[in-house]
């Protein structure tokens, strides 16, 4: 399965919002999508986890739709961003206010919400656009974030924003998928902030506040870490059980008392001296923890601190899970299935070429193996008992990407790590790095790249010492990069010296006699046995498989998903397969795979019926199911253009289909 995280929104407002959210925890450890429930959400038996943003069982069925049985599918817990509840604390009690939302069922939500928090003062009527009464009667509205229904001038609207991810769902996955623990820790402490912050704003204590918030107290209640938080006197005003079990087993109601209360209490001093520390290595009942302290400031002004322990045993475990997810080569040449002449042939020179210690380029159509090539290639060398480590160049930003590749000294750039941080050229020290997608690299990083090849040495980031690397490259890509070269995209020093052994991997199209074997091997490892009509495997055999394994892994596991009889037709199959096969067959003029290709995108343009950036096409299902990628549409717009079938406009104004292009799509059978 791939580590990436889906969620699924009723609302687009909500559904961007709650994006942002996820990706700055998630990423770049876990990729995050996101879909509106009405969007024709694409197949995801590959992916994870999924995340609905409300209860509501529309949401559930299009997930159940296109998960995986096995996915996670959890619905969200979200709470209002707590600064913002000041405005509703000021209302009179017992005041009438209506609670807008976009359907009754996530009004209910929102409500239930401020009910289980407390915030009982009021009371609340759910108001949803199609709501009869009229909203003119109540002084105030509560609206979250958008209003879909306008609302009169001199009605006090109060905003309590989009509801955030409550911390403790985002931890929780992101344990699971090897977000580390310092950005937890991160999290974990403004989190701290927030609510102290908002406590002095109530003007109310800690525990007031923590009394008004229940959803806080299951929050610190799930941590499974110990968490203390005292304020500037030194009086507890949180603690979790974690840490009543550690600190004070034998006491009870401890919020509102001194500190000194508890065991070991001296360890907490400097942070109530207010001395700023450094994480420490603790002993506490024979067990060791790190103790991580925050001084909370707002201003100059101490508003007490907050503690953390996290014990040392499960640290280790969570970096030697991750280590060992990173730096070991999983697969080995007996997980490539197939019989094919043109596979059994990648794999005899893959063999060959990985005994021996140059540089390795795979070229090959998305999905058609080339990481299970890579690892097999390092477990069939020499260097098989040294680490293995991958990175996906295209997954990261520049400046992010050359860090990772290369590391970086003390003080390189705001944020960085004391000490600095060795780059995977060394973490691959005695053994194997694999660049994938090394063709989307920019031309700063190409030149980096050279002289790792080149020199066998590394520069880290801020540094200006060289350090010697011994680690052999593997590097993989699916574009053209003679082409890239030809159109100076690509430095042609660093292609010859990337492509010293070069191995193609072939598209299924190439070998779709291997098509039962595979679609065996993937059922088999989930336990299931299916027949396939005839009718099926002829389709398969025809279609063009853009997306090479991954797409026909995917087709699989829909119909499998789908069917309900013992034999699975051709109609169970997803609508878009047999589609194009019937297009194919009206199809007269296009006859080309590279003109069926450009009819896709064609066709997307055609239906957007407005100008589209290669930003917005990458992201559309119909083409990133087929693999896609925003490169690979750059080129291909231009081509396009050249050939007067689309215009694209001299800024980022989109680029739209020209009378020439929609006369393309109708001679290819698409409209
Ligand atoms: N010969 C094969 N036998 C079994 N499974 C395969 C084979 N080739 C590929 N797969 C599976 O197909 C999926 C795609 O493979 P992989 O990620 O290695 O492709 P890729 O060429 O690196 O793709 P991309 O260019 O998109 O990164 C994976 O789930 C992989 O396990």
């Amino acid at each position: 399965m791939e580590n990436t995280i889906v969620v699924i929104a009723k609302g687009l407002d909500t559904l961007e919002f709650l994006l942002k959210e996820l990706r700055a925890y998630f990423e770049p450890y876990c990729r995050v999508v996101g879909y509106a429930s009405h969007a024709t959400i694409p197949d995801l038996s590959n992916v994870s986890h999924i995340f609905l943003t409300t209860k509501l069982p529309e949401l559930y069925t299009a997930a159940r739709k296109v998960g995986a049985p096995e996915a996670a599918i959890t619905v969200l817990n979200r709470f209002f961003e707590l600064r913002k509840m000041k405005a509703l604390m000021q209302i009179p009690p017992g005041t009438t206010v209506p609670v807008m939302n976009n359907t009754p069922v996530s009004a209910q939500e929102v409500i239930q919400n401020l009910l289980e928090a407390n915030v009982d003062h009021l009371h609340y009527i759910p108001f949803y656009p199609g709501s009869t009464f009229d909203v003119l009667q109540f002084k105030y509205v509560i609206i979250m974030g958008n209003s879909d229904v306008p609302l009169p001038s001199d009605v006090e609207v109060i905003d309590l924003g989009f509801r955030k991810i409550n911390i403790h769902d985002l931890i929780d996955v992101g344990r699971k998928v090897g977000v580390p623990i310092e950005r937890e820790r991160e999290y974990l402490s403004a989190f701290i902030v927030e609510m102290s912050e908002l406590a002095k704003m109530l003007g109310t204590s800690y525990a007031e506040v923590q009394k008004l918030n229940s959803q806080l107290q299951s929050t610190f209640q799930a941590v499974k870490d110990p968490v203390i938080a005292c304020n500037e006197q030194g009086v507890i005003t949180f603690i979790n059980d974690v840490a009543v079990e550690l600190f004070c087993p034998h006491e009870s109601a401890i919020v509102g008392r001194p500190y000194t209360l508890l065991k070991e209490h001296g360890l907490l001093e400097p942070f109530f001296e207010q001395v700023d520390q450094e994480d420490m290595l603790v002993t506490i009942e024979q067990k060791q923890f790190i103790l991580s302290g925050q001084i909370i400031r707002r201003k100059y002004e101490p508003l007490g601190f907050v503690c953390t322990l996290k014990d040392v045993t499960e640290i280790q475990r969570l970096r030697t899970q991750l280590a060992l997810r990173g730096h070991t080569a999983t697969y080995s040449f007996s997980d490539i299935k197939g019989e094919s002449q043109p596979l059994k042939e990648a794999i005899e020179l893959s063999k060959k070429m990985a005994k021996n210690n140059q540089t390795i380029l795979l070229t090959g159509e998305n999905g058609t193996g080339k990481e299970l090539f890579a690892h097999a290639i390092h477990q069939h060398s020499l260097r098989k008992n040294g680490p293995f480590v991958a990175i996906n160049c295209a997954s990261l930003p520049e400046n992010l990407l050359e860090s990772e590749l290369f590391g970086y000294e003390d003080g390189a750039f705001t944020g960085a790590r004391k000490g600095g941080k060795p780059g995977l050229f060394e973490q691959a020290e005695g053994g194997t790095i694999f660049l994938d997608e090394v063709g989307d690299i920019s031309p700063a990083i190409q030149v980096k790249l050279l002289r790792v090849l080149q020199e066998k040495q590394v520069i880290r980031v801020g540094g200006t010492g060289v350090l010697a690397v011994d680690c052999r490259v593997v590097a993989a890509t699916n574009r053209n990069l003679e082409e890239a070269v030809e159109r100076g995209e690509f430095r042609e020093d660093l292609f010859y010296r990337l492509a010293v052994l070069p191995i193609h991997i072939p598209a299924l199209r190439e070998r779709v006699t291997d098509i039962p074997l595979l679609i065996e091997n993937h059922l088999m490892q989930q336990g299931i046995r299916k027949t396939w009509s005839k009718e099926v495997l002829e389709l398969f055999f025809r279609h063009d498989w853009r997306g090479n394994i991954r797409e026909l892994k995917n087709v699989v596991d829909y119909a499998v998903t789908v069917s309900e009889q013992p034999i699975i037709g051709s109609s169970d199959l997803p609508k878009r397969l047999t589609d194009r096969l019937a297009h194919k067959q009206k199809a007269t003029v296009v006859e080309t795979m590279e003109e069926e290709r450009d009819l896709d995108i064609l066709y997307c343009l055609y239906q957007a019926n407005k100008p589209l950036g290669r930003y917005q096409l990458a992201r559309l299902p119909a083409l990133r199911s087929i693999g896609w990628t925003e490169s690979a549409i750059r080129h291909k717009l231009k081509q396009l253009e050249l050939v007067g079938l689309v215009r694209s406009g001299t800024t980022r104004q989109g680029t739209t289909i020209t009378r020439a292009g929609i006369e393309t799509l109708q001679k290819g059978g698409r409209i």
